[in-house]
């Protein structure tokens, strides 16, 4: 049996069908208990992986996996913490990097499937006619991690008895940890706690050492099956008292205990309460039966409660109001641990490291467990960081950097206690100088330290065409596996294997973007006769090779693909190529590869951000050559975008700079608080380096008031709440009195999406000068552009939107002038040719008129 497991059996938790009851989840109780074993059905899969990543330091999760088939998906949920999961013994060898972190699951009783490192029988009968063999076979085959998870309906007292026989660990049946009316599922717990423990004492008591989050000894106390249970019930320390029967600690002088784990030792002798302390545990003066605390927890205890109650001129204090001082500090003792050489020198760094770093947590809200949780979660990671150094450090030592490999969308452990909140200003109290620095984009890298990172990968794929682009895939994408870059069509059915509910969305999509994209086209050419004779045209052909870039670094965008491929495919194009970064495991995203199939795309370039660029634009030995690169992207996207367009000999165009995406909500009294914050975070969510701003039109504190509490409780419960607090941190709230002034504002801001959620929102639309994208009226999310209702999502931002067009049919179309004269026109506009042509000195232009009407002349 594994000696980790800090309880002797799991408690299988039933999955609530939505899960999105899972937040709601008790997970306290679930924590106390420490060993949860869940059943990870598809369509809940995702949401239980979150919320195993929140909360997993505080489980020995195990995860039965079996009905899951993306290996993506099993692994992120490994990442994610989860101790054990359990495979089809079919798909094991796919996982045995893993170790024993991935076991095998059947449901019969054939141990011959057992990995090297255990094994789970699901559907176990304890009753059944061959457990007697079983459990002989078990015994003699000594197979450690041996997990049973019985049918419904068996006795537990059978379950138990078998698995102690043959050293197995049960799986309880689901309990009903949620609801008091389950507490039947609470008191057997109990039973089960107490048939686990021996106790070599006449009254049956276990000895239970109590220990705080950080594993400090408070003290020694007895615990029964009964103070066990009421303990669970009230999460709370509780205890049986040699003198006095039930104890519940604190009841009397107010120190109470917060249960967070139950544990029993490695020979079932001793229980271990973990509990979050209120005041101090022991009867006497000080905090611990063994005395007083010392060293980092005793820091942790005075920091928190100089942050409730300083002393004047407390130094502390001082640190926790001014944020410059203590960056400093952290940055000057960070150096001086670098510099220590004697032990001395380096314990006496460290310490007053630890101080400041201490003081930094503590101010914002972060607890030494909070550090611990974060450590152990790290740890259990299965993709690894390089470990290398970053970007200004890096450079400082001369050492080896990290190029930031593209984060796939990542678990988020949101760890910090800060209000998630919009810095607000007042346009009454502000200068038009400062309102321009506030509304200013967050800055990218400067143009030339991209320029220098760009710049190499494009020489190389010019040069080295494949080779060079599966180089770079391996090394950002990590897709090690890729052999060729490039997927043609016909793309093979098994790569979009799609629910019928994503092919739904993906259709209607598509019909909805193609009608309004279709009606943009030209139904004649333009014909008009400037002077008789002389008659001007203009008609439309569709650009003939088009590259069309989705995106897929920090998100996998499959509506990126409709709002490129499906103009394309309504223009006409001959040829259309997609390129999109791939997965790990050098695949692209099944409703990629759907969209690609259903717009006629003709290959998909399986790479991403320079070379992704590059090896369109010049073509290689696979990759077409195209004439035109459409398609938004992170800062080296659209700079090797326009560094192929700029080059002559590459021949090829783009569309326009579509960076990170922003969005400007102009909401007065009559808006929504709750649709207002929704817009807004909806493009927080995309990446640190978006931007949202909120034109408030005379709105009092109340208002705006609810407005921030709706950021703030709508972002924790996103799961991409991290990438939020990043981009929040350059959002503005821009107070304003009348609707003019916010239309003045968002026509010198030109928000790439620009939302009137305001009394009459319609008459307002014909005050927009600058804008990527318009919605109209509270009904109208900004969501529904990016998905569905048929508006292009790819759109100028930074402001360019004064001088782009988002996409659009246009966008894969070149317009042809032609000219027809007659005699009778030539003679017409041939006098004005001459002349200027004269003016210009240009001889042979004004011959060619002359010619021509000489000509005439002698007929
Ligand atoms: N304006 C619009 O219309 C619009 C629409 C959709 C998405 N977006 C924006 O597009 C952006 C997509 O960016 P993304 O990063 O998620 O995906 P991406 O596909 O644009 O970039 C990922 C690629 O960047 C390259 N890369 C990453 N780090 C690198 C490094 N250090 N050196 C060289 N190359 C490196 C890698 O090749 C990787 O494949 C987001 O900012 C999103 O907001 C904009
Ligand atoms: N809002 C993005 C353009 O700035 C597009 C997008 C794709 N998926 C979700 N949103
Ligand atoms: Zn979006």
């Amino acid at each position: 049996m594994e000696a980790t497991l800090p309880l002797p059996f799991l408690v299988s938790v039933a999955a609530p069908a939505g899960l999105a009851e899972l937040e709601g989840l008790n997970r306290e109780e679930v924590s106390i208990l420490g060993t949860p074993f869940f059943e990870a059905q598809p369509q809940i899969a995702e949401k239980l992986s979150r919320f195993l990543g929140r909360h997993n330091h505080e489980f020995y999760a195990h995860l039965d996996v079996t009905s899951l088939d993306s290996p993506d998906e099993i692994v992120a949920i490994l990442d994610r913490g989860t101790r054990r999961v359990f495979v089809t013994p079919q798909t094991l060898s796919e996982y045995t990097e893993y170790g024993a972190r991935v076991l095998p699951a059947t449901s019969s009783l054939d141990l011959s499937v057992a990995s090297e490192h255990g094994l789970l029988i699901k559907e176990f009968d304890p009753s059944s006619a061959e457990v007697e063999n079983f459990i002989a076979e078990a015994k003699s085959k000594k197979i450690s991690n041996l997990y049973l998870k019985p049918v419904s309906n068996v006795s537990i007292e059978k379950l138990i008895e078998v698995a102690k026989s043959c050293d197995a660990i049960p799986v309880l049946p689901s309990t009903g940890l949620t609801t008091d009316e389950q507490d039947k599922d609470r008191v057997q717990l109990s039973k089960v706690f107490a048939s686990y423990w021996t106790s070599d004492r006449a009254d049956g008591l276990i000895a239970t050492v109590v220990t705080d989050e950080a594993g400090v000894a408070l003290g020694l106390a007895y615990s029964s099956s009964e103070s066990v249970l009421e303990a669970i019930r009230r999460q709370a320390g509780v205890y049986q008292s040699r003198k006095r029967g039930l104890w519940v600690k604190g009841l009397s002088s107010g120190d109470t205990q917060e249960l967070v784990r139950v544990a029993l030792d490695c020979d079932n002798d001793t229980l271990k309460f973990t509990v979050r302390q209120k005041g101090r545990f022991c009867h006497l003066p000080q905090f611990s039966c063994f005395g007083d605390l010392g060293g980092i927890v005793a820091l942790e205890q005075t920091l928190k409660s100089r942050k409730e109650s300083a002393p004047a001129g407390s130094y502390t204090a001082r640190l926790f109001s001014d944020e410059k001082l203590l960056r400093a500090k952290i940055m000057e003792e960070a150096e001086e641990l670098c510099d220590a050489k004697t032990p001395e020198e380096v314990a006496f760094e460290a310490a007053d490291l630890i101080y400041f770093a201490l003081t930094k947590a503590v101010g914002s809200g972060v607890s030494l467990a909070d550090i611990e949780a974060n450590l152990t979660a790290k740890s259990l990671k299965v993709k690894r960081r390089t470990g290398n150094a970053k970007g200004k450090w890096a450079e400082k030592e001369g050492i080896k950097t990290d190029a930031p490999a593209p984060a796939k969308p990542a678990p988020v452990v949101d760890t910090t206690n800060e209000r998630i909140v919009m810095q607000k200003i007042d346009s009454s109290q502000t200068s038009e100088a400062e309102l321009l620095e506030k509304l200013k984009r967050p800055s990218q890298k400067s143009p030339d330290t991209i320029l220098k990172i760009i710049h190499p990968i494009i020489e190389e794929v010019k040069k080295g065409g494949d080779k060079a682009v599966l180089s770079y895939t391996h090394k950002f994408e990590k897709a090690t596996s890729l052999t060729s870059p490039v997927l043609k069509a016909p793309f093979p059915k098994e790569l979009m294997d799609l629910s019928p509910e994503t092919i739904k969305a993906i259709d209607n999509s598509f019909e909805n973007i193609k009608k309004f994209h279709s009606a943009q086209a030209e139904e004649k050419p333009l014909r008009v006769e400037t002077m008789p004779g002389v008659v001007c045209s203009r008609f439309s052909r569709p650009i003939e090779r088009v590259g069309l870039y989705i995106p897929g670094g920090t998100a996998v965008l499959p509506s990126t693909a409709l709002m490129l491929g499906v103009p394309a495919m309504v223009a006409g194009c001959k040829k259309i190529v997609f390129a999109s970064p791939p997965r790990s495991d050098g695949r692209v995203t099944p409703e990629i590869v759907y969209v690609a199939h259903k717009v006629g795309a003709e290959s998909i370039v399986l790479a991403g951000g320079a070379q992704a660029v590059a090896a369109m634009a010049y073509g290689t030995e696979s990759v077409t050559k195209v004439d035109k690169i459409l398609g938004p992207g992170n800062q080296f996207v659209t700079a090797a975008k326009m560094h192929v367009s700029n080059d002559t000999n590459a021949g090829v165009g783009i569309d326009m700079p579509a960076g990170p995406s922003e969005v400007l909500v102009v909401a007065d009294k009559d808006s929504n608080p709750a649709f207002v914050a929704s817009d807004l975070l909806s493009q927080a969510e995309h990446g640190v380096d978006s931007q949202v701003i909120l034109l408030a039109i005379d709105l009092n504190e109340q208002q705006l008031q609810a407005i921030d509490d709706e950021v703030h409780n709508q972002a924790l419960a996103l799961p991409r709440v991290d990438i939020v607090r990043g981009s929040i941190k350059h959002s503005v709230t821009v107070l304003v009195k009348t609707l003019d002034e916010a239309m003045r504002i968002s026509n010198d801001y030109a928000p790439e999406h620009l939302i009137l959620q305001i009394k009459d929102a319609e008459k307002v639309v014909d005050k927009v000068m600058n804008a990527g994208s318009v919605f109209i009226g509270e009904w109208t999310p900004e969501s529904v552009g990016d998905y569905s209702a048929g508006v292009n999502h790819s759109l100028p931002t930074y402001g360019f939107a004064k001088q782009y067009s988002g996409v659009n049919l246009g966008s894969f179309m070149k317009h042809i002038t032609s000219s027809n004269l007659s005699a009778e026109g030539l003679r017409n506009v041939g006098s004005a040719v001459m002349q200027l042509a004269k003016v210009e000195e240009l001889e042979a232009h004004r011959r060619a008129v002359e010619i021509r009407i000489q000509h005439m002349d002698k007929k």
